[in-house]
């Protein structure tokens, strides 16, 4: 942890940097947005019908609007309280890659604005194609929409990974110690600690990372994380409670295999093992979008109640104060890394801070090279 008087605490100079951008995945807003919103997203994948037809379902369910749109505009207007407060000037911009306000536009009204050179915080902590390369890709496609002519597009940073970042982990641990606290007194010593992420192709977590590092880094950062969480819930009840890393969500072709258990499994092999209570911790989420309030809300949640566990859910670390500040942080931290100055990389876990830019090759596209912005070479084909 930084300590008071530390570079990237006194400081409050964004320079070189005169813009922030938020970028995100986007979601629909209402029932016309769904099919839409769904073309966009699967565009080129092979996601079999049924599914999509299943996931347009889990849409409808909630009136066909997505939280995370709202999610992001309330993370937005905490993010320019926290920075103004601070004394951080610097205007935020955001754009998604899937709805509106897309990215493309995004990019083309900040080149108009004038923006030289912003840095892009992600609502995506870990490194994988989907979580990480493929906003560094869209961020490309981005600035080549830009149409001839028009303003020069700013050069784009984008902040580290921070999974292991202590703004993002410690809201987490206080869920997690609140979503305990919820479960009735007589089973909640023996609960377990059910960290959820989103699944993936197995393919695709052998790919994440920077090749020289062997892959399988989207795992790897998930089961770090999940270990300093299970340690401080330790610390902070005295006791200890198992855990595991399980995941949601899974699209794709039947044969094609992808990160397991399932959650649903999970839950019912621990009825089996006589677990007598589970708390889910949806790490490898940023706030409660559509994955959190379906897959494990929803879903989960009945399974769990079939199954006679009782079951809670933690929350996101969402808008907690301290991961709102956390971007601020890290973006005054890059500030001085680019300007040649000394930086503190706060960071919890075994892993480390995480690079600045991306190594070549890192999280490769399993469909092919496509140019990214953003990385040690840009633009790059793996
Ligand atoms: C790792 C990961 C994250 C976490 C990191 C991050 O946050 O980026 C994430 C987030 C999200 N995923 C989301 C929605 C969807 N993801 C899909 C499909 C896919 N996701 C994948 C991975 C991830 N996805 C993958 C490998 C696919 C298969 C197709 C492909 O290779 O791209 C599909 C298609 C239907 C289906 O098959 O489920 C939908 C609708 C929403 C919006 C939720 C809302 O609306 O509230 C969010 C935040
Ligand atoms: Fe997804």
């Amino acid at each position: 942890m930084s300590s008071p008087g530390s570079a990237a605490e006194s400081s409050t100079d964004p320079a070189p940097y005169d813009a922030l951008l938020l970028v995100s995945f986007g979601g629909p807003e209402g029932p016309d947005d769904v099919v839409p919103f769904l073309e966009n997203v699967t565009r080129g994948r092979g996601i079999p019908r049924e599914r999509l037809e299943q996931v347009g379902e889990h849409y409808y369910l909630f009136g066909g609007k997505s939280p995370i749109n709202d999610q992001n505009r309330a993370f937005l207007k905490d993010l320019r309280a926290d920075l103004a407060e601070a004394g951080v000037d610097i205007p935020v911009y955001w754009g998604n890659r899937n709805w509106d306000p897309y990215l493309t536009d995004t990019l083309a009204q900040m080149a108009a604005d004038g923006v030289q050179r912003a840095a892009c915080f992600m609502t995506s902590a870990y490194s994988s194609w989907s979580s990480c390369r493929q906003y560094r890709e869209n961020l490309f496609a981005a600035v080549d929409a830009l149409p001839e002519g028009s303003p020069a597009a700013p050069k784009l940073d984008k902040l580290r990974h921070y999974f292991n970042h202590p703004g993002f982990v410690e809201p987490v641990v206080d869920a997690t110690l609140a979503a305990l606290a919820e479960l009735p007194d007589d089973v909640r010593d023996g609960a377990h600690l059910a960290f959820v992420t989103h699944s993936i192709p197995t393919q695709m977590n052998d790919a994440s990372g920077p090749p020289e590092q062997g892959g399988g880094a989207y795992v790897r950062q998930h089961l770090d994380v999940a270990a300093v969480i299970a340690e401080r819930v330790r610390e902070e009840t005295g006791r200890e409670h198992p855990h595991e890393l399980v995941y949601c969500s899974r699209s794709g072709a039947p044969h094609v295999p992808w990160l397991e258990p399932d959650v649903n499994d999970h839950l019912a092999a621990l009825k089996e093992q006589g677990v007598p209570a589970v708390v889910m911790v949806p790490v490898g989420f940023v706030s409660d979008h559509m994955e959190v309030i379906y897959d494990l809300d929803t879903e989960a949640m009945a399974t769990a109640e079939e199954l006679g566990l009782p079951a809670r859910r933690a929350g996101t670390a969402g808008t907690d104060p301290r991961f709102v500040r956390a971007v601020r942080d890290l973006l005054l931290e890059r500030a001085a890394a680019e300007r040649g100055e000394p930086v503190e990389r706060p960071a919890v876990g075994t892993t480390g801070p995480m690079w600045d830019r991306c190594p070549v090759g890192c999280c490769a596209n399993p469909r092919g090279a496509v140019p990214t912005l953003t990385g040690e070479r840009e633009p790059i084909d793996q």
